[in-house]
């Protein structure tokens, strides 16, 4: 996994990697200007254009300046937009300045036009993750112009007026691209943040994992190679037992898809044994959409303990006998997933959260979650208690979204990577009660089934959506769960 360090340990990581490697700061804003580049070349092979580099006071403009100058070497279009005189600017950035070829123009705020046409480049070198204030005065007016003005505009390490680890306040540079030097500074995964972050890009500056460890705050980014560590290894003799045998509890009238979802979705993952458990009369539809699944309604199932996980709350609806619950968790001695009416419920009977078995997974989206902990000013908030919450009852909690975070009870939160906006559609939190649901039954940690389970629920997602696009529905998510495997290389 990734350490996402928070930005006021990133001046004291530096100093240490660069001891530790026998280089100078500057060398290392070097090989971020380089890293930033390289991405640049790949993105826009062909550029003619002409590129406009904002560059601040402190080390992010100093990246700015060897990005300019890396630039020139390939066009005479790179114009350095500088605010304050090089002498009153940090020690790397003077050292750039000095370095800039002749063919580069150099214009003081105060002097530019603005003057961009739409196919050129901004580059914005203004505040990385030094900002420890609102924008105001030209570097406010300047960033509000800048936000109007047409062009292709890039972030180098984090969209300048977003402080690296807490919400905005005041005016942010709106990026098309963010490229952040080794990993992703926390606040790039708000949701608050979305319309300004653009599409992140991690630039890799030679500070391995393990080093970045030590400067961890219990954050990390879950990355591909991660996944095919934490699945098991199935053998040539494995049966279907080995799969493990699951049951979705949940569904209403008029909502059995929401079960039907979870069960397939259970079935694709690998599951061997697939139960549902709806309500009396709602069992045809179910069969006859999948044959697969073995369909029970309440009168039918006396001994839940036989099952290797269960999924609740899918479809579940609020008219549920809170007694039968109550019930089912207090004798079930296994981790369980829980999602949606599921977690409704939980709210408004809050004395079922002690009786959730330890190590369980809640999976809500954001409004299920401030049902559960009340209303939240922002993701800080909402990360926060999630931490609380996960702490105190012992359970996993995997708050969904972009970069969905699992928090996990020894206090260390995971975000996903994968995933797009087209999987914000109905069903596809069901599609994921199930994946997490099958990997529990299939004997994983519930860390591991957590992790799998949203990674592989983001990857199908992005899978589908390349031929899908806006037009992606939930189902189309549970027909890539297979090419999940291929694509991780997992047999
Ligand atoms: N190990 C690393 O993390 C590396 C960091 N590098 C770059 O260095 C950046 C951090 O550099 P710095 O710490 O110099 O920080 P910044 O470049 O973000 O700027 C900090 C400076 O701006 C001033 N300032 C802060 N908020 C302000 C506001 N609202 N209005 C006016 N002035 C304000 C501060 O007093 C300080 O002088 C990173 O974001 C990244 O771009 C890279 O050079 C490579 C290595
Ligand atoms: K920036």
């Amino acid at each position: 996994m990734l350490s996402i360090i928070p930005g006021k340990s990133v001046s004291q990581l530096d100093k240490a990697f660069i001891s530790y490697e026998g280089i100078t700061s500057l060398d290392l804003m070097e090989r971020a200007a380089v890293s930033f580049c390289n991405w640049f070349f790949v993105h826009f092979p062909k550029n003619e254009n002409a590129i406009f580099i904002f560059c601040g006071p402190g080390n992010n403009g100093g990246d700015g300046l060897a990005i300019a100058r890396i630039f020139s070497k390939t066009t005479d279009k790179v114009h350095v937009v500088y605010f304050e005189d090089s002498e009153n600017c940090s020690n790397d950035y003077q050292s750039n300045f000095a370095k800039l070829p002749k063919n580069i123009s150099k214009i003081h705020i105060k002097d530019f036009s603005f003057n961009i046409s739409k196919d050129d480049f901004v580059i914005d070198g203004i505040f990385g993750v030094g900002i420890n204030r609102p924008l105001e005065g030209i570097f406010k007016e300047s960033i509000e112009k800048l936000n109007r003005v047409e062009g292709m505009k890039i972030s180098i390490d984090i969209p300048s007026g977003i402080p690296s680890d807490a919400v905005l306040d005041g005016t942010c540079f709106k990026a098309a691209y963010t490229v952040t030097f080794q990993f992703p500074k926390l606040s790039l995964l708000f949701p608050e943040h979305a319309s300004f972050v653009g599409d992140i890009h991690i630039a890799d500056i030679g500070i391995h994992d393990d080093f970045l460890k030590s400067f961890s705050n219990q954050k990390f980014l879950i990355r591909k190679s991660d996944i095919p560590g934490l699945h098991k290894k199935f053998h040539n003799f494995s049966h279907k037992g080995d799969y493990g045998r699951v049951i979705i509890i949940g569904g209403s009238v008029g909502k059995v898809g929401a079960v039907l979802m979870a069960s397939k979705s259970a079935l694709r993952t690998g599951s061997g044994l697939v139960h549902a458990h709806i309500p009396k009369g709602e069992r045809l539809v179910l069969q006859i959409a999948v044959p697969e699944v073995m369909v029970f309604d309440s009168q039918e199932v006396q001994d839940y303990k036989q099952f290797d996980a269960m999924g609740i709350g899918p479809g579940w609806g609020m008219n549920v006998d809170i007694s039968f619950y109550r019930e089912l968790l207090s004798n079930y001695n296994k981790p369980v997933v829980i999602d949606a009416d599921g977690i409704n419920l939980i709210s408004k009977n809050p004395d079922l959260l002690k009786l959730i078995p330890k190590e369980s997974i809640l999976t809500p989206h954001i409004k299920e979650f401030e049902r559960l902990v009340g209303i939240c000013e922002n993701q800080e908030e909402r990360l926060r208690k999630a931490k609380d919450l996960a702490k105190k009852h012992h359970i996993f909690i995997v708050l969904k979204g972009a970069f969905t975070c699992i928090s996990c009870p020894d206090g260390n939160q995971y975000f996903n990577s994968t995933g797009n906006k087209y999987m914000a559609t109905a069903g596809s939190g069901d599609v994921l009660t199930g994946m997490i649901t099958s990997f529990l039954g299939q004997g994983y940690k519930p860390f591991n089934a957590a992790v799998c389970g949203v990674f592989h629920h983001g990857l199908a997602g992005e899978l589908a959506s390349v031929v899908k696009r806006r037009g992606l529905i939930a189902s189309d998510i549970i027909d890539y769960i297979p090419a999940t495997y291929t694509q991780l290389d997992i047999d």
